[in-house]
């Protein structure tokens, strides 16, 4: 059984190429149990190439990919899934039209016989929302269409922490939110690697970075720039990381200081 702090998921030398177009570049990423990673890089660095692989959605073209300490392969996004893997896109892909409890059972309907099981749906919505501790969410018979936007953010993240998930991977997920809706989602990027979970955090802002992340990848221009303890950095040194590939005061070069776990 695994336990927080250990390594869970473990990128080795991924490459990935789109036609002529060499995307990764012998990437090295990893996420333990209990901890944030956020993955930063400017746009076009190769951040949503590189979830996308995890994610099953993309093969690579060489690596490898640990899983639990287990060589895996990731074939596809039901692959990924059954490992624990979720990713939480921008777009959300939420149904409008459905209630939260539907939203979040979405495709994996728990039924007895051939009825929906909707008590014990609404039970599970219900407990994975109070164990994440969130309150802003009324009834979990809501329409979707009706939560504001860190409402909806909300409901994606609890989703995807429903389903025995170990690791989370959230896409910009305050992108579009105002200061307080920022503040309560991060609150739960945070209680989601409290509560044992691996979460990677893909974000622009380095304040959000440096508010919930214990560690930081950078990507450029498709390699790792540094892999570090938010704590040992400064925000200029990411910014550096981030636009040139290196920091000159921080001394790393490019993936040696990668942690080894
Ligand atoms: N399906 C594809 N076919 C060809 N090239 C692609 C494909 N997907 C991504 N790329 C290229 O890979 C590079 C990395 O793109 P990617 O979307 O992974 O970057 P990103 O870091 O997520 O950027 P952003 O922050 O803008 O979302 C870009 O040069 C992009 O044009």
């Amino acid at each position: 059984m695994a336990e927080k702090g250990d390594p869970v998921l473990r990128l080795t030398g991924l490459n990935k190429s789109f036609g002529p177009v060499h995307v990764l570049h012998d990437v090295d990423f990893s996420v333990r149990l209990g901890e944030v990673m956020a993955l930063v890089g400017d746009n076009g660095a190769g951040k949503s190439t590189l979830i996308k692989c995890i994610a099953g959605i993309h093969p690579i073209d060489s690596g490898q990919i640990e899983f639990e300490g287990k060589p895996v392969s990731v074939d596809g996004p039901r692959t990924a899934s059954a490992l624990g893997i979720e990713v939480v896109y921008q777009d959300l892909a939420l149904a409008d039209n459905l209630d939260i409890v539907q939203n979040m059972f979405l495709g994996r309907e728990r039924r007895k016989g051939i009825v929906l099981d909707e008590p014990s749906m609404e039970e599970a919505a219900r407990e994975t929302l109070a164990r994440l501790s969130v309150r802003t969410v009324k009834s979990v018979r809501q329409q979707v269409a009706s939560l504001s936007g860190g409402q909806r953010q909300t409901v994606a993240i609890a989703k995807a922490a429903l389903w025995e998930s170990k690791v989370v991977i959230l896409d910009e997920p305050t992108a579009a939110l105002g200061v307080a809706q920022t503040r309560q989602v991060l609150d739960l990027v945070r209680r989601l690697a409290d509560t044992g979970h691996a979460v990677v955090l893909i974000s622009h802002n380095m304040n959000d970075v440096f508010e919930v992340a214990d560690r930081i990848s950078a990507l450029y221009l498709g390699r790792v720039a540094a892999d570090v303890a938010t704590s040992e950095v400064t925000h200029g040194q990411v910014v550096e990381l981030i636009t040139a590939g290196r920091s000159g005061d921080l001394g790393l070069a490019p993936q040696t200081a990668a942690e080894s776990i």
